[in-house]
Parts: C-alpha cells; sequence; structure tokens
C-alpha cells in the first residue's frame, strides 16, 4: 500500500472550494509529506480504512511511513481543514529550518549547493536551452536541482521545461513547482494567467532575492540561474546575493557572438568569481551522410575559452559543443527536453556529456568561509 496519489487526491477534493482564494482546489503543493492546497489554506488530511477499523492519520503525521508499515488498508478517505494560524506559523518554521529571518540559503558559507549562472553575450544562442536540458540531465544522475529562470523579461524556462502547475504559497513563502524532476521558479508563473502570489515589486534585483530566499527549494544539489543575455544587471545582483556563484558562457562558433560572449563572462573577473567553462551551441549541422556543416563558422567557443583564460588566471575550458538538432528545438517547444526526448542524438549526447562532467564536480571554495583563525606568533 502506498500513500494516495496527487491525482486521487485531487480527484477526491474536485468542487471543493478553497476558502481562501474562493475557487474551486485545482491544484496541490507538495511539502514533506504535506499536501496543502495553491493557497496554502487547506491542509488535506487523510483517513485509512485498515481492515475495517479506521485509522487517521494527517499527512503531516508521516502518512507515508504509516501506509508503507500497516498490512491490509483497503481505502482511503480525503477529509480537508484550514490550517489554523498555530498550524501555519509551525508549518513556516518548519520550512525555513527555524530561521526566523528570511535569507538566501545557497549564501551561507556551509551551503553545499553548487550554483551555476548560465550567461551569454548575445539573445538566442540557445543559453536557456542549455540550462534546461543540463537541469534535467543532472536530475536524471540522481541529484536534486533547482532552475530560477532569471531571465525576467525574457522567460522561457516554464515553457521548456513544461511547468504546468503554478507555485503554491504558503503564507509568504512559495513552493516552487516540479518538472521533469526539476524545482522550477520563473517570472512566467507570476504574469497574468497564472496564479497570483506574494510579489512585492517589479525590480530585478528585488525579484531575484525572493526567488532565492521567498522560494522554498529544499536541500539542492545544484542551482542552475539563467541570466538574461548580455552583462546586465542581474549579472551584478546575482554576484552580490550568492557570491559563491561560477558562472557558465554559452556562446555560437561565430566569432562576432564570441566576442559579445567574452565580455559577459569577463564581467566575473570584477565580480570574483570563477567562471567553470564555456559551452559552445549550435556548432554544427549533422548532414545524412554523416559530414559536418559549420553553419555559424568554426572556433568561437574555444575562442572564448582561451580568452576567458588569459583574462581569469586560470584555465576555463570548452566543456563542450552542441551540434545543432531539430528534436532539441522540437523538445523545447514541446516542454520535453531532448535529453530525455532524443538522448542518443547529437544534441543529446552533447548534452548529457557535458552534464556528466559539470555533476562530477566537487563545490568550489570561492566565496565561502575556510574557518580559518589566525594563531599568534
Ligand atoms: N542546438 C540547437 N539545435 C536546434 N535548435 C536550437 C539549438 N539550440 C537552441 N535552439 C533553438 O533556438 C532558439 C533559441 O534558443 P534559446 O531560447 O534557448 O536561446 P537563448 O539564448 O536562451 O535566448 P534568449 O536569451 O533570447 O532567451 C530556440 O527556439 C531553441 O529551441
Amino acid at each position: 500500500m502506498v500513500a494516495p496519489t496527487r491525482d486521487a487526491l485531487l480527484q477526491a477534493l474536485s468542487g471543493v472550494e478553497d476558502p481562501e482564494i474562493h475557487r474551486p482546489i485545482t491544484d496541490l503543493g507538495m511539502v514533506g509529506d504535506l499536501q496543502i492546497s495553491e493557497s496554502g489554506a487547506v491542509l488535506v488530511t487523510i483517513l485509512l480504512t485498515v481492515s475495517g477499523c479506521p485509522l487517521k492519520s494527517k499527512l503531516e503525521h508521516d502518512t507515508r511511513q504509516a501506509c508503507e508499515s500497516v498490512e491490509g488498508v483497503t481505502s482511503v478517505d480525503v477529509r480537508l481543514g484550514v490550517m489554523s494560524d498555530e498550524q501555519r506559523a509551525a508549518l513556516r518554521e518548519h520550512l525555513r529550518g527555524g530561521q526566523a529571518e528570511r535569507e538566501i540559503p545557497f549564501a551561507r558559507p556551509d551551503s553545499l549547493t553548487r550554483v551555476y549562472a548560465v550567461a551569454s553575450g548575445k539573445g538566442g544562442v540557445g543559453k536557456s536551452s542549455v540550462t534546461s536540458n543540463l537541469a534535467v540531465a543532472l536530475a536524471d544522475q540522481g541529484l536534486t536541482v533547482g532552475v530560477v529562470d532569471a531571465d525576467i523579461y525574457g522567460f522561457s524556462i516554464p515553457r521548456m521545461l513544461g511547468v504546468d502547475r503554478a507555485p503554491t504559497q504558503v503564507d509568504d513563502m512559495i513552493m516552487p513547482p516540479e518538472a521533469q524532476g526539476v524545482r522550477v521558479i520563473s517570472v512566467g508563473m507570476f504574469v497574468p494567467g497564472n496564479q497570483p502570489v506574494v510579489w512585492r515589486g517589479p525590480m530585478l534585483h528585488r525579484a531575484l532575492q525572493q526567488f532565492l530566499s521567498d522560494v522554498f527549494w529544499g536541500d539542492l544539489d545544484v542551482l542552475l540561474l539563467d541570466l538574461p543575455p548580455g552583462t546586465g544587471d542581474v549579472a551584478i545582483s546575482v554576484a552580490q546575493l550568492i557570491p559563491g556563484t561560477e558562472i557558465i558562457v554559452v556562446t555560437t562558433p561565430q566569432q562576432a557572438a564570441a566576442e559579445v560572449a567574452e565580455r559577459a563572462g569577463s564581467i566575473a573577473a570584477q565580480t570574483h568569481q570563477r567562471v567553470v567553462g564555456v559551452i559552445e551551441n549550435m556548432s554544427w549541422l549533422e548532414l545524412p551522410d554523416g559530414s559536418r556543416q559549420e553553419i555559424f563558422g568554426s572556433g568561437g567557443g574555444q575562442h572564448v575559452a582561451d580568452s576567458l583564460s588569459r583574462l581569469m588566471g586560470h584555465e576555463v575550458p570548452l566543456l563542450g559543443q552542441i551540434p545543432l538538432d531539430v528534436a532539441l528545438r522540437e523538445g523545447s517547444d514541446a516542454g520535453d527536453p531532448v535529453v530525455r526526448s532524443a538522448p542518443d542524438g547529437p544534441a543529446g549526447v552533447a548534452l548529457r556529456g557535458i552534464a556528466r562532467g559539470l555533476g562530477s564536480r566537487s563545490r568550489g571554495l570561492a566565496g565561502r568561509k575556510l574557518g580559518l583563525t589566525p594563531t599568534g606568533r
């Protein structure tokens, strides 16, 4: 016997109105073993009937374990309860790990999460496609992965990952929806057409700060930030908010694109961040006879890697080259990333290879306190 699925719970809830937003409950968020409604007002309780003998158990009391350890569960009833103020306060505290103040968990010196900001010089070079596919490929390696779509004006991550749920709100905290095994947050989820969630102002820096501190991410192995193209404010905000963020630069083979990408990468020198490497996208098109057509020229990725190595004073490798592949474009449009939809095609193989390299890297020391104390002579 397993805990009731989200679909079963939703079916049981059909027609039930959320008392906070006065709309039928159409979605549930999951926090640990808690099932909560979109507004966070409704806590779903289930009633298990064990061989005719009712065993009442709230999901908050480790229902999954109860379900699995009890033989002969014959049916599951769903009960609804509106969270009391005390329950909300307890849940809020639980989500914040006992911390009263809002903080960015990834900026803490003891954070184990590797944070990568994916940057590009120009738009349209495939930065968001690379971000979403790397996220899914890293999740496929068994890592817990989050993605912040920090491309505030040109957000495209929700579509590429096929996110079909709005974030769930619990008081002033936001539960990110999960798609393709990846936790995702994007400003695209807060624009008309999606459910409104507490949102305090249009400032880019503030928006990013909210994504990082107001969203309950849980324990992540990797957080990917899809930056807007160019060398703008958001890149500087990221450096301020999470100094340990490492940069991945995406470019095409074209020399003109490479020069702009170099500028985007070189911002890391000023903000004292590490550039992990360069990814060249749209490197060639494989023709039916097996030959390669280099539509955008060649050498741009290596050129950017060499220039950034000189500028940064450490080796900035070319992490990989991703060919043009219709399956990548189709997968992105359909919300089915190519690393899942066509993992053995040209782009799928290249992206999974890059993700393998990233997945096996250990967390860098940049931005971390080393716990050293000076000793006297
Ligand atoms: N290797 C590839 N093969 C085929 N199509 C690709 C490839 N890489 C990206 N594309 C397509 O190119 C278009 C632009 O990609 P994407 O949106 O990822 O670029 P971007 O750099 O994030 O752009 P912006 O910064 O302007 O949002 C998309 O339609 C995407 O599907």
